[in-house]
């Protein structure tokens, strides 16, 4: 699903209302009717109250509407008018016309904190006071009603985006901001809603098809992209049944040390349980029993050194060499991989270990191949493009770092983000559970297994981080989050395959 911008939105808004021949007040009617199908949904017409609080300008349009069509259903509901500006919007007035026609309980105004109404921890809140069209942070009384919002404790239900929360920016720490619990957003999810700054403030989220014009929303280009499975499945190459492990490549592990050999034993067997023909590891010696006891499935080439990486001299030629996990920063290591950057011509994935070196020998950068995958997390991305002002700012330099290199760069994260050939896409799927030793190694191992069956790397990059999430939620849904462990995430990937086509 793409992610537009507040004026793509608004433009996909005009479009529709033209092409499709309906007003804005029809198009509103449209959106909010669905929100409160949603609501009656879920509330099933239990005794509630419900307190809408609405803007003056199309969002608390919205709220007046799903108002409207709440007090038809028989709930209880009192609306709460946020008298911010006396400009108001003409979508606001039809529509507030309108509730006034269904209900003798007419709106409330809200001028200043002596109108603020009390509300009940067991309350149902709407916040319908701003959407995309918040322009400045919020000052004064509006900025202390959200405060007192929040303070109530009630569950909070944000339409389109939380109040406070800008489309294209990351508000200020002292910045007021609705904590909502639950967000109903319009046809395409914002990019606020999954950077590591402001995701909190979403909570659970639901984006509704509200019909906007499909030409518009397919020709357009996003700001990014949000995979999940529909997007993920499109990018599945299925197996032939005419094909041999010859077919599925071979991939290279180049990792380990003294006490990290289980890192190596993750990756290799992440790329098996991905599809990869055949999988080998090259490890110090002292790794070689762990490896062949635990993995059969993968040949095993030891280091001359005992303890660490000194030489890698693997005399193959794999489809993919995955280097990094375990493999510590040793001088004589780095060292052994500048050479084996020197040599290699396909595209690398290079993790952990990997690209602290990089990050300390910026010069490796240059013998890096083209089109190889670097998977850091916040840190090692801190370490190797320096520090950031704030997720907006991180997401330009990370575009800068991988187009001047000609890399794909994976961001882990809650949400992790990929970046490529220009673009970024946002993965969603995975869970806290999955923040365990090893789940980067997982990953690392199920990219590199994809790219060995002739997957780009960008698209390995993207259905493999997919997968890897999806195969966490599947261990999660059976372990809870904190049994969760790496090797759980190996062990699931077949179920991850299945659940990819499973409806
Ligand atoms: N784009 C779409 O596809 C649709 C949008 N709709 C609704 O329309 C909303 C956008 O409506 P609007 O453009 O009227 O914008 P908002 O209702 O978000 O804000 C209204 C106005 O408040 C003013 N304002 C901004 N920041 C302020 C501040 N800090 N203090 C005081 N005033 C401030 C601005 O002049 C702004 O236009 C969406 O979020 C959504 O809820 C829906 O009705 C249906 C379809
Ligand atoms: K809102």
């Amino acid at each position: 699903m793409k992610i537009f911008s507040a004026a793509q939105l608004k433009k996909a808004d005009e479009l529709t209302i033209k092409n499709q021949n309906i007003s804005s007040t029809e198009l509103m009617e449209r959106a909010a009717s669905l929100v409160s199908a949603e609501i009656h949904k879920r509330l099933q017409n239990s005794d509630i109250a419900i307190k809408i609080f609405c803007g003056v300008g199309n969002n608390g349009g919205d709220g007046l509407v799903i108002a409207r069509h709440l007090i038809e259903k028989g709930y209880r509901v009192k609306v709460f008018v946020v008298n911010y500006s006396d400009n108001r919007s003409n979508d606001f007035l039809i529509n507030y016309d309108r509730l006034k026609e269904t209900t003798n309980d007419w709106p409330e105004y809200i001028k200043s904190e002596h109108d603020f109404p009390e509300i009940d921890q067991n309350d149902f809140v709407i916040d319908a006071i701003f959407g995309i069209g918040l322009n400045r942070p919020l000052e004064g009384w509006i900025a202390k009603l959200i405060d007192h919002i929040n303070n109530s404790k009630a569950f909070i239900l944000a339409i389109d985006m939380p109040s406070g929360l800008f489309s294209d920016r990351i508000p200020k720490k002292e910045d007021s901001l609705i904590l909502a619990n639950f967000t109903i957003s319009f046809q395409t999810p914002k990019l606020v809603f999954f950077l590591p700054q402001t995701m909190d403030y979403v909570g659970d989220l639901q984006i509704l098809d509200i019909g906007l014009d499909r030409e518009f929303l397919s020709s357009e280009k996003g700001k990014a992209e949000l995979i999940s499975k529909h997007e993920a499945r499109l990018l599945y190459k299925p197996r032939k049944s005419n094909s041999h492990k010859g077919n599925y490549g071979h991939a290279l592990v180049v990792g380990g040390s003294y006490g990290k050999i289980g890192s190596v034993l993750l990756s290799s067997k992440a790329a098996l349980r991905t599809g990869a023909g055949l999988v080998s590891t090259y490890i110090p010696k002292c790794g070689y029993s762990i490896l062949q006891t635990a993995l059969p499935e993968a040949m095993v080439i030891t280091d001359k050194n005992d303890e660490k990486l000194t030489n890698i001299d693997h005399k193959m030629d794999p489809s993919v060499i995955c280097f990094g996990m375990g493999a510590g920063k040793d001088p004589e290591t780095i060292e052994a991989f500048k050479k084996l950057l020197q040599n290699t011509h396909k595209p690398m994935l290079i993790d952990a270990d990997g690209l602290n070196m990089i990050a300390e020998n910026k010069e490796l950068l240059k013998f890096l191949p083209k089109k190889s995958v670097l998977t850091p997390h916040p840190k090692e991305l801190q370490r190797l493009i320096g520090d950031w002002k704030d997720d907006f700012d991180k997401i330009e330099k990370v575009q800068d770092f991988t187009q001047s290199h000609d890399l794909v760069l994976v961001l882990k994260g809650s949400h992790t983000f990929i970046f490529g050939d220009g673009h970024m896409y946002i993965n969603n799927s995975g869970n806290p559970g999955m923040a365990t030793a090893g789940s980067g190694d997982v990953l690392s191992g199920i990219i590199a297994g994809l790219i060995s069956q002739q997957y780009e790397p960008l698209a390995a990059a993207i259905l493999g981080v997919y997968l890897h999430g999806l195969s966490g939620d599947i261990v999660a849904e059976n372990r809870s989050y904190q049994a969760l462990i790496s090797g759980d995430i190996v062990e699931n990937m077949g179920a991850a395959f299945q659940s990819l086509f499973a409806d």
